[in-house]
């Protein structure tokens, strides 16, 4: 029997209580600080929704929380920096005046120089203050207590009426947090973003259905967020053109007034975000904003089944395989930069995670048509393997490439063009037909120090509250841990070090942003050993031998049982031979001749060696075995020890899991 229903919505909220609204009877289900009224019938993912809501979305939720947390802190430093610089001005210039009104003299207006006026623009989190563009200076109302003086007068009446509101303390130029949840359906994310972000200033829950807007404001009032959460009915795609528009009006006419532009922008829409990136790449602030993007069409992006789809959405060809959730990631992260940079506007990754059923991605965008020049460097095409033995060969579209400046005043780059293909047409391990994606990203696909930022907040954030909380520290830990540093980031990181002395953290160069990730991509141990008809190593001793060879090895957090190495695939195919001969042999009467096993393996080498009568290599071996430096499953060497026991990927999906069908509502 169904509790007896003891709420209304101005009663304080509580988790599973029923509240009856306009003859409706509700569930409320608490997630975050947030409670949410669900339908009765809609409760829990199941029936038909009136307005979405995914239960097993609040990892990708208390995630976007954590990571706005992390990244507004920062950006709210700046912004406080840059507030207390302005109001010291206007101090200074408001002592001045009252000097030059009690001197007797008239006041003159004050005019900022060009500098000043470009400074102001672009400082963060003064735009919005100020109005970029402004020019002249108004002077301050009488202090309390004064009478204005005719010199005043005079002033004023040169002054444009634009600049009324300029700010004269500490309270006016209190800097500003604005989120956009372009696709909010029933405000959930809006809710805890206004009731878990101390620093929120405004939320607006924009969504096209009335439905939706009609929960939102039931759920905005029963959490008592209203004055937080402006509510928006509209396509999100509007909405934010408006914006777009109302910020050059503001910039190029009315000078003044708060930025029309978001400090973030959430986009979780059904499927694609594909259709709002140009919008969304230019409404959120482009002093490094921040846009947060799921995709849930993982069929387009992360499979060959539909190419077309995906080229017509992201602008690349998806990739066949076991790493095509890697690739779906750079597949994103390609059209998100090619949005933003016709606009000169350069994009970084921050994080970017394929979990369950989608991928969620964190950039920041920023003016920098010096950055975007990079952008041909940073993004390749990939020679995949894919029906063969999944080995793969990348090439950029461009080469960034640094040139010592003549004049010796440090290094700048040329862009150009690179050689054509340099992949042969078959497979140079098993001979397979290779295949073409992308163009897709090749840049790092996280931050680090973003990454760790977020784990800082996981890990003061209350497990009652962030109920996915440790498999946001497992899964951001694997990210972390991807990172394997180029030789000349090693090289980098070596000398930095090498006197001993402590390092200074630098402000990233243009060399660094521009870097590219040298290792892309993960392969899969139980999938080749399946290939090669062998019983899969254990991880660990697999780890071993190619650390034993002095290559490095981390996983994904794509895929449980992944790696990720700089061994190039001719190693990590030789150390799978030496583990069929070594441990786990194979019956190669079993194995059909010229099969992808039967040429990994090097059964036809042998078979032309036994008939040639020069007999197979001894023990098996290959021919030039004494070359290679020997292989050993050393199990010892490959160990991790995880002593934290961390949830690295979701093991138990819950009942109704997946992106769910669209809600019903009008
Ligand atoms: C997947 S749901 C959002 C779920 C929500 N973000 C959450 O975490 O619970 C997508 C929402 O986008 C809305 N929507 C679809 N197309 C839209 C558009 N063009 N403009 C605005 N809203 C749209 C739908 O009505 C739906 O409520
Ligand atoms: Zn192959």
């Amino acid at each position: 029997m169904s509790e007896p229903i003891v709420r209304e919505l101005h009663d304080p909220p509580a988790e599973g209580q029923r509240v009856q609204h306009q003859n409706v009877v509700y569930t409320t289900v608490k997630e975050g600080l947030a409670h949410i009224l669900v339908p009765e019938a809609s409760a829990n993912g199941q029936g038909v929704q009136q307005v979405f809501y995914n239960p097993i979305q609040q990892f990708n939720r208390d995630l976007t929380v954590l990571a706005i947390k992390a990244y507004g802190k920062e950006r709210m430093q700046q912004k406080q920096a840059a507030s207390r610089a302005r109001v010291g001005k206007f101090a200074e210039k408001k002592r001045k005046r009252k000097e030059q009104a009690q001197s007797d003299r008239p006041v003159k207006s004050l005019k900022l120089s060009d500098n000043a006026v470009q400074e102001s623009a672009n400082a963060p989190g003064d735009a919005e203050m100020t109005g970029a563009g402004e020019a002249v200076e108004v002077p301050e109302k009488p202090i309390d207590g004064e009478q204005p003086t005719e010199a005043v007068g005079e002033v004023q009446a040169e002054a444009p009426a634009a600049n009324e509101d300029a700010p004269k303390e500490e309270k006016d130029v209190a800097p500003t947090f604005t989120v956009l949840d372009a696709l909010s359906a029933s405000g959930l994310r809006a809710l805890r973003y206004a009731h878990e972000i101390p620093f929120v200033t405004k939320v607006t829950a924009n969504d096209i259905l009335k439905s939706a807007a009609e929960a939102i404001e039931r759920n905005a009032r029963h959490n008592k967020v209203v004055d937080k959460v402006h509510i928006s009915v509209d396509d999100a795609l509007a909405h934010m053109y408006q914006r777009i528009a109302n910020e050059l009006r503001r910039i190029g006419v009315t000078k003044t007034g708060p930025s029309e532009k978001y400090d973030v922008i959430d986009l979780d829409p059904y499927g694609t975000a594909a259709p709002f990136l140009d919008a969304a790449v230019q409404a959120v602030r482009d002093d490094g904003g921040l846009l947060c993007v799921t995709c849930t069409d993982s069929g387009v992006w992360a499979s060959n089944g539909y190419p077309e789809k995906c080229y017509a959405l992201y602008g690349g060809v998806p990739l066949k395989g076991w790493y095509s959730h890697e690739a779906g990631l750079r597949l994103i992260l390609h059209a998100i930069e090619t949005s933003a940079a016709k606009y000169g506007l350069a994009m970084e990754p921050l994080l970017s995670l394929s979990v369950d059923f989608y991928s969620r991605v964190f950039v920041r965008i920023t003016r920098s048509p010096s950055m975007v020049k990079f952008q041909g460097g940073k993004n390749m095409m990939v020679y995949s393997c894919g029906g063969g033995c999944g080995s793969w060969t990348t090439q950029l579209l461009m080469k960034n490439k640094p040139a010592p400046n003549k004049k010796g005043s440090g290094i700048f780059y040329k862009h150009g063009f690179t050689k054509a293909p340099t992949a042969p047409q078959s497979c140079e391990h098993c001979g397979s037909t290779m295949h073409l994606a992308g163009p897709m990203y090749a840049g790092r696909i996280h931050s680090p120090e973003f990454v760790k930022s977020v784990i800082a907040e996981a890990e003061n954030a209350s497990p009652e509250i962030y109920g996915t909380r440790e498999r946001i520290r497992g899964v951001l830990q694997t990210a972390l841990e991807e990172f394997l540093p180029s030789p000349e980031e090693m090289q980098a990181e070596a000398s930095e070090n090498g006197d001993g002395t402590k390092k200074i953290k630098k402000s990233k160069t243009e060399a660094e942003l521009a870097a590219i990730d040298p290792y892309p991509f993960f392969f899969h141990p139980a999938q080749v050993s399946g290939l090669l008809h062998c019983a899969s190593p254990p991880e660990a001793a697999l780890r071993g031998a190619l650390i034993g060879l002095g290559y490095r090895v981390t996983r994904s957090h794509c895929k449980p049982g992944s790696m990720k190495t700089d061994a190039p695939w001719s190693v990590i195919w030789h150390v799978f031979r030496e583990w069929v001969r070594q441990k786990a042999p194979v019956k190669e009467e079993n194995i059909k001749a010229g099969s992808i096993a039967y040429r990994l393996l090097g059964l036809g080498k042998k078979d032309e060696a036994a008939s040639a009568g020069t007999g197979p290599a001894e023990n098996g071996k290959e021919e030039n075995a004494d070359k290679v430096p020997e292989v050993v499953f050393n199990e010892k060497l490959g160990r991790i020890t995880d002593k934290t026991k961390l949830v690295r990927y979701q093991m138990n999906p819950r009942e109704n899991w997946g992106p769910m069908n669209r809600a019903k509502g009008k």
